[in-house]
């Protein structure tokens, strides 16, 4: 049978209260299978934000529940990795060390990492070699370029190897040949660890290059309008965007985004 990573089951979340009440998301159902890449993409203000806030734990819906894994969410969810549009490295750590915070912080990395700091080292290291950051290692964040900082943080999230990476605008800031750059990143880190992932993003392209499966929200409050399976096959290269399949998704995408905005 198909394991399930992320299941929200009819759920729903309201900011505020009395008067002042916001549906931001109504009885959303949305599964996420193991080692999957869903993009979420939807006119500004459907509730991505909520979304993956509700997917980890950090807001508990008001109807519907959240299951990860199989277990119903209680609290924020162990396992997750997380990126986001602007880099949150810690100026006063080198990248490596940036990269290294999930084994202090993360069981059962945080137990065993004084007795066996040159194998976490080492771990952290090859990743930054992979995405050839390994000369700046021992740079700081302001020393490298927007671009190094994002491949960076997408490390930081990735190192412990989670079985979720939340993705949310995650190369949104940076010019248009560094984000398709990070894009192959993505997807090279994907093919090799096989979480899965959620990602939010504006930029069509973006979703439909990465995922799976693009999921397009209405506008507030947030329902799933389409869902579109990408069949590209994978590796993919940048050259695919150009292929009328790819095309044609975008397209599709893109009008029902435009229909949902009204
Ligand atoms: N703390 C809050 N209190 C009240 N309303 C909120 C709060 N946070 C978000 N909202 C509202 O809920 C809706 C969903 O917000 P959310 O940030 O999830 O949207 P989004 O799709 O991520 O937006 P964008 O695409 O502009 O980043 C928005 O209309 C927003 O105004």
């Amino acid at each position: 049978m198909e394991q399930l990573y992320v299941d929200l089951r009819n759920v729903s979340l309201v900011y505020g209260d009395g008067d002042e009440q916001t549906l931001a998301i109504d009885r959303l159902d949305l599964k996420v299978r193991e080692g999957e890449f869903v993009a979420v993409v939807g006119p500004s203000g459907c509730g991505k934000s909520t979304l993956m806030k509700l997917v980890t734990g950090l807001l508990p819906p008001d109807g519907g529940a959240v299951f990860i894994q199989g277990r119903k969410a209680t609290g924020p969810v162990m396992g997750v990795g997380m990126a986001f549009q602007n880099s949150t490295l810690l100026p006063w750590r080198s990248t490596l060390s940036n990269v290294m915070l999930p084994f202090e912080l993360v069981q059962p990395h945080r137990k065993r990492l004084r007795r066996n700091a040159d194998e976490y080292v080492e771990k952290a290291r090859r990743l930054l070699d992979t995405v050839g950051l390994l000369e700046f290692a021992d740079k700081f964040p302001w020393e490298l370029s927007g671009g190094m900082q994002q491949r960076a943080n997408v490390c930081r999230a990735l190192v412990h190897e989670p079985k979720l990476l939340m993705l949310d605008e995650p190369f949104g800031a940076l010019d248009a040949f560094t984000r398709e750059e990070l894009w192959l990143m993505t997807q090279a880190l994907w093919m090799k660890q096989r979480f899965s992932s959620i990602l939010v993003t504006h930029d069509l392209r973006e979703a439909v290059f990465l995922a799976d499966r693009v999921i397009v929200l209405s506008k507030r409050p947030g329902r799933i309008i389409l869902e579109r399976q990408v069949d590209i096959p994978r590796p993919r290269a940048l050259s695919c965007t150009f292929e009328p399949l790819f095309s044609e998704i975008v397209h599709e995408i893109r009008e029902k985004i435009v229909e949902a905005r009204g």
